[in-house]
């Protein structure tokens, strides 16, 4: 059986008459980086805030590792790093560390060097905070989100704003902390492309509504290359590909048309065809690019691949 993460069942937040957030049904598989998608106002912040027990659900449950989120054991398991971190100016990045790891009642430091280096902010020294950059701080958010030890972290828009290097900085200690450290993290965007080049997993949110989860594997395969076939008898070209071309995968989607993987030879296909009397009105590759495909099914369309 797979183990959750977070496990979310009916999970809903009405404001006023409005559902933001309609019955979300997440799986965040342990392990993963779970990359939360929608344009803004789509309910992510809602969803993530509900999680993180920051916002009472009107309706739903849900689960860490398998506890109810109001539990202390969900709790100790948990870092968040929801909208900007709350960080005092005027003290260095280990003060605040230390001021934070102390009103969580952590023994010691609770982790607070261990942190900073996996963050990569540990040769900070005196420098206060305030002169920080912005993607600086946003580690140092990170690093207090990491004190107490988490399994899973929770993370809000944690890239928006930065510059490509900031991104990439981040990008590179959450995979470490995902691949060394087997943290699981949730983590929303709307910098898809970035997303991208991290998440494991995805959940897609419109309006208040999850309209897509699936696995980076799920997503490749949709975003795959095909070649677009146009025939008068699809059927009959099916048939025809079954027999001849047998690593050509197809599939056929109305009665002239049909989408061929793993064989991109056109002028083949092409040929073939014609040779065997079917006629050709069009054959090209095509290519899904997962941006495509996201600000499609966020924009209401359902494009198949
Ligand atoms: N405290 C609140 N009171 C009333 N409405 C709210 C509140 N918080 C959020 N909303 C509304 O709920 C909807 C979802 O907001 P949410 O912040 O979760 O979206 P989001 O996807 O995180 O977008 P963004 O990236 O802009 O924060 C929006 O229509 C927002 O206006």
């Amino acid at each position: 059986m797979t183990e959750y993460a977070v496990e979310t069942q009916g999970l809903t937040k009405i404001y006023g008459d409005k559902a933001a957030v309609d019955h979300v049904d997440l799986r965040v598989k342990s392990g993963s980086i779970y990359g939360f998608i929608g344009r803004n106002g789509a309910g992510k912040s809602t969803t993530l805030k509900m999680i993180s027990g920051l916002v009472h659900p009107s309706q739903g449950d849900i689960r860490v590792f398998g506890k109810p989120v109001s539990g202390e054991t969900a709790r100790r398991r948990l870092g968040i790093l929801i909208e900007a971190p709350g960080l005092y100016p005027n003290l260095s990045a280990r003060e605040n560390m230390l001021l934070k790891a102390k009103c969580m009642g952590l023994v010691k430091d609770g982790g607070v060097d261990e942190a900073m280096e996996l963050m990569g902010i540990a040769d900070t020294g005196k420098k206060k905070v305030k002169s920080f950059s912005m993607g600086m701080k946003q580690r140092l958010g990170i690093a207090m989100a990491l004190l107490g030890n988490p399994d899973l972290l929770v993370l809000d828009e944690p890239i928006n704003g930065l510059d490509p290097e900031g991104i990439r900085e981040i990008r590179e200690s959450l995979r470490r902390l995902n691949e060394e450290q087997g943290k699981t993290i949730l983590i929303s965007s709307h910098i898809l492309g970035e997303l991208s080049k991290l998440a494991s997993d995805y959940g897609i949110i419109k309006d208040g509504e999850l309209i897509r989860q699936m696995s980076k594997e799920e997503l490749e395969e949709i975003c795959r290359d095909f070649l677009l076939l146009e025939v008068d008898n699809a059927d009959r070209a099916a048939a025809l590909l079954s027999e001849t071309i047998p690593e050509a995968e197809y599939e056929v989607y109305d009665r002239k048309t049909l989408h061929i993987y793993g064989f991109m030879d056109t002028g083949t296909v092409n040929t073939l065809m014609v040779e065997h009397g079917i006629t050709v009105t069009g054959c090209s590759v095509h290519s899904m690019d997962l941006e495509n495909y996201f600000l499609n099914l966020m924009d209401g369309g359902e494009r198949h691949a």
